[in-house]
């Protein structure tokens, strides 16, 4: 962890499971979402978003059917869609606050995030949900609310993930040299973006998210670790 300034985590297969996100964070959302969208397509913050999809897909922006169809089916398809993870994080407010569910942040996660907060080294979130559902997830974990140790959130309105001019501008966001930025991730062509914009990266490669363990080739040369502690060592 030597000369690192800040660390950016991903969420999905990085501090938490694959399958909390695919199994129950998802399906939550796609069995709420038409409901969510009859009751609430007025609401300012809801509108603007779907008027977003129904410009892309050129629809009707009254034809709500035919919206909450195309989004449905960005959930089938997993599309990192800033529209659908902005509702999909409206709706799994609900869940957290009725304990529906909570963050299974893996362990090791929890506790390097700890300790890299009290030596004094930033923390800050990129994934594809949106920020108030990073805020969400971190705020209703199963090692309580871990929303202190974070100094900021980036979601996809900053840009995609696999491109490098997101990492630029998220330096430039945090403020420091992209020499001294860590990112987190469990894809590599994400890593490969963050290491375009000359940040360090490194692979989290758990065999709990991918049975079976990447090769050298398959990490395309960035460092790889199972575990959160194996970081502190690089
Ligand atoms: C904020 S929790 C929901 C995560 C999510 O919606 C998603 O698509 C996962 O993306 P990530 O960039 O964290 O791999
Ligand atoms: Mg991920």
């Amino acid at each position: 962890m030597s000369g690192i300034g800040a660390v950016v985590t991903d969420i999905e297969g990085t501090t938490s499971s694959i399958a909390f996100v695919r199994e129950v964070l998802f399906p939550y959302a796609r069995r709420a979402l038409p409901g969510f969208l009859q009751e609430h397509h007025d609401r300012p913050d809801v509108a603007q978003w779907l008027r977003r999809v129904a410009e892309e897909t050129q629809q009707s922006a009254d034809d709500l059917d035919g919206i909450t169809e195309t989004l449905l089916a960005w959930t089938d398809a997993d599309r990192k869609h800033t529209a659908l993870k902005a509702l999909q994080g409206m709706i799994w407010v609900d869940g957290y606050e009725k304990a529906t569910y909570a963050a299974p942040v893996y362990g090791d996660a929890a506790e390097a995030l700890r300790a890299w907060h009290a030596r004094g080294i930033p923390l800050y979130v990129y994934s594809s949900g949106s920020v108030p559902a990073q805020k969400l997830f971190f705020g209703f974990t199963e090692h309580g609310d871990l929303r202190p140790l974070f100094s900021g959130y980036f979601d996809t309105e900053t840009g995609g993930k696999r491109d490098a001019a997101s990492y630029r501008a998220i330096a430039t966001a945090i403020g420091k040299p992209a020499a001294e930025l860590l990112f987190l991730s469990d894809i590599v062509e994400e890593l490969d973006a963050a290491r375009e914009a000359g940040w360090r990266t490194v692979l989290v490669d758990r065999r709990s998210d991918y049975p079976e363990a990447r090769t050298r080739e398959a990490a395309n040369g960035h460092p790889r670790v199972e575990r959160f502690d194996q970081i502190a060592g690089l």
